[in-house]
Parts: structure tokens; sequence; C-alpha cells
């Protein structure tokens, strides 16, 4: 699997609670790159907590460390990269993204709800109705995340290693110039 990309980064993007940062780590693992969180980054890099951040100078200033944050990783080559629900919404964002290939891991609103109900790390579904927020956030970003080189659709049940798989066996499908099977 180490030559599958040829170096590339492979950028993960979808909702919260989708599973980037879970699938992200395994992805590398099999790969041989190394894996990044941009959201972990952020926090190292400002000495808070993503709740503080959102709390303390507000979303506009936390979407312009996570462009600043992606600016400098996509600098970088064989990468693992899980970025935050949000990165799509910055257009700069996917001048960045479109260095590597992009893959979008598409979870229904009723998986996500299922594993981030308890959640308080994520500020934006600090709501009354985080379902509501979930799905209406889904709507807002659906296209964006549409605009990926490869859409996983993921079903309750399924593991992290088997998602991990099929993501494996589909990159070769939409690569460009595919590495043949002896090199
Ligand atoms: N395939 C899966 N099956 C069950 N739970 C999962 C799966 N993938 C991720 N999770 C869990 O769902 C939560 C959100 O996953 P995470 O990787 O943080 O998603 P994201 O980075 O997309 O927000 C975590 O508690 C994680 O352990
Ligand atoms: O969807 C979003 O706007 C966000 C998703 C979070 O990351 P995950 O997608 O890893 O949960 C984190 O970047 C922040 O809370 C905002
Ligand atoms: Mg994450």
């Amino acid at each position: 699997m180490n030559n599958l990309l040829q170096g590339i980064n492979l950028y993960l993007i979808g909702m919260m609670g989708a599973g980037k940062t879970t699938i992200g780590r395994l992805l590398a693992l099999e790969m041989g790159y190394s894996f990044v969180d941009t959201d972990e980054v952020i926090v190292q890099a400002a000495g808070c907590t993503i709740n503080e951040i959102f709390a303390e100078s507000g979303e506009a200033t936390f979407r312009r460390l996570e462009t600043e944050v992606l600016s400098q990783i996509c600098a970088h080559t064989r990468l693992s990269i899980a970025t935050g629900g949000g990165i799509v919404l910055n257009q700069k964002n996917w001048s960045y993204l479109h260095h590597g290939l992009i893959v979008w891991l598409d979870a229904p609103v009723e998986l996500l709800y299922n594993r981030l109900a308890e959640d308080k790390t994520r500020p934006l579904l600090q709501d009354p109705d985080p379902k509501g927020k979930l799905q209406s956030i889904l709507e807002q970003r659906q296209k964006l995340y549409a605009e990926a080189d490869l859409r996983i659709k993921l079903n309750e049940g399924e593991t992290p290693e088997q998602i991990t798989q099929r993501i494996l066996e589909e990159i070769p499908s939409v690569l460009k110039n595919p590495v043949s099977a002896d090199g």
C-alpha cells in the first residue's frame, strides 16, 4: 500500500462525527504516511481547546487559523490529513485541498447524531436541538462536500477498519495516473 498515492496527500472531509480523525489515523498506518489533524494542530498552536477558541475569539478566528494551518500542511507530502468539518466553507481552502486527493466520508445525520449526542467538544453542536443543527449544517455543506474526488457512503455498524479498507480499494478508481500492480 506504500505507493498507492505516490506521496500525494490524502485529505478527509465530511461532517463532524463522520470519523475523519479515526479513519485518517488508520489510513496513515496502512499507507506508511504520517497523520495530521488540522484541529489538533490548531489546538496546539493556540494553546487552548476548540471550545475556548469559539467562545473567546469566535468562529471567524477559528476559520482563519484553520486556513493558516492548512496552507502550511499542504507544503508537505506523504500525509493523511483529517480536516475539521467546516474546512470546505472557505473557497481558498480548496486550492490547498486540491494539492492532494480529497475523500468525503458521507454519513447520514442519524449516524452522526448517535455518535455525537453526548459530545461536548464540538461547539457548533452545543445547541438545544443538536440533531436539527446537524441536519441544517449538512444541508448548507452538502454541495461543497460533493466536490471531493471520492465519496465514501457510510453505513451504521461498519468498523473503522472496514471503512479504511474500502477507501484503499476505491482510491485507484479515481487516480488520474494509477500505479500499476507491479510498480
Ligand atoms: N466506524 C465507526 N464506528 C463507530 N464509531 C466510530 C466510527 N468512526 C468513528 N467513530 C467514533 O465516532 C466519534 C467521532 O469520530 P471522529 O473520528 O472524531 O470524527 P470526526 O473527526 O469526523 O469528527 C468518535 O467517538 C469515534 O470513536
Ligand atoms: O464542522 C465544523 O464546523 C467543525 C468540526 C470540528 O471538527 P470535526 O469535523 O473533526 O468534528 C471542528 O473543526 C470544529 O468544532 C468545527
Ligand atoms: Mg476530527
